[in-house]
């Protein structure tokens, strides 16, 4: 497989050649969150607040792997997530970032056409499933619902104080390849906002190759604000062609026959 990326050469446009799903596919992700006529969320006054169990993470690796920074907990990691549209357990993976080179641009889901300056991606599997034991056997599984991302916009604001500890780790990762091990506790609880009740959730996919359809998806309405010295820090992160990653975001897919609920009015 060629490696993929966000260049002319090697971007979303040309992701099928390798993953024919990037143009087959009827639930890519990510999509255009529209609130108002034909094709708007619909509200599901069901859908229950999303509920995570992250206690603070004291052991894992924050890594560059040329496409996004990642942070990826040690296996025996007992973070969860339930609650929301989910009807099972799963279990946390990794969270990694988009985002694009000015404010304007970044974000993969988009509300009404706007991107924000950059996405978290909350990265879970279900492991409740007879099917699979691992998250890349999740992945690989056709499971429709095997993984659950929680996205969250970021926007420019005042610094975010619990997102320092990796914001402040990005110059140690500045070259494609690279990891360190993330020094003492994270607590990803204190990043995010207090209630975990308005978002959108949608059926879609991986937004990178290889694009597998297999992803609930929960977008937050409400946007976690961060300084323009800590978006900064993300643009300077290289892509491993000596190049800053200048936007590592998916263009939105068609929505097809899919619907999209909002938990809020
Ligand atoms: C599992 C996974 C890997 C990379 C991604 O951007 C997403 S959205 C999900
Ligand atoms: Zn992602």
């Amino acid at each position: 497989m060629a490696p993929w990326g966000y260049s002319k050469e090697n971007g979303p446009a040309t992701w099928h050649k390798d993953c024919p799903i990037a143009n087959t596919g009827v639930r890519q992700s990510p999509i255009d969150l529209i609130t108002t006529g034909q094709t708007c969320a619909k509200y599901d006054s069901n859908l229950k607040p999303v509920i995570v169990s992250y206690p603070a993470f004291s052991e894992a690796t924050f890594l560059n792997n040329g496409h996004s920074v990642q942070f990826q907990p040690s296996a025996g990691n007992l973070s969860e997530l339930s609650g929301g549209p989910l009807t099972k357990k799963y279990k946390f993976e990794q969270f990694h970032f988009h985002w694009g080179n000015n404010d304007s641009e970044g974000s993969e889901h988009r509300v009404n056409g706007k991107m924000y300056p950059a996405e978290l991606h909350l990265v879970h599997w279900n492991s409740e499933s007879p099917n699979f034991s691992s998250f890349q056997e999740a992945v690989g599984s056709n499971d429709p619902h095997a993984l659950c991302v929680l996205g969250f916009f970021l926007k420019v604001g005042a610094e975010n104080a619990s997102l320092k500890p990796i914001t402040d780790l990005l110059s140690k990762v500045k070259n494609a390849g690279s990891s360190v091990s993330f020094p003492g506790k994270f607590d990803l609880k204190a990043v995010l906002p207090e209630t975990l009740t308005d978002y959108y959730t949608y059926d879609g996919s991986l937004t990178t190759p290889p694009l597998a359809e297999c992803v609930k998806w929960i977008v937050f309405k409400e946007p976690i604000e961060v300084s323009t010295a800590q978006m900064e820090a993300f643009r300077a992160v290289d892509d491993g062609h000596g190049k800053p990653i200048t936007g590592n975001y998916r263009p939105p897919c068609p929505l097809h026959t899919r619907t999209v609920a909002a938990s809020f009015k």
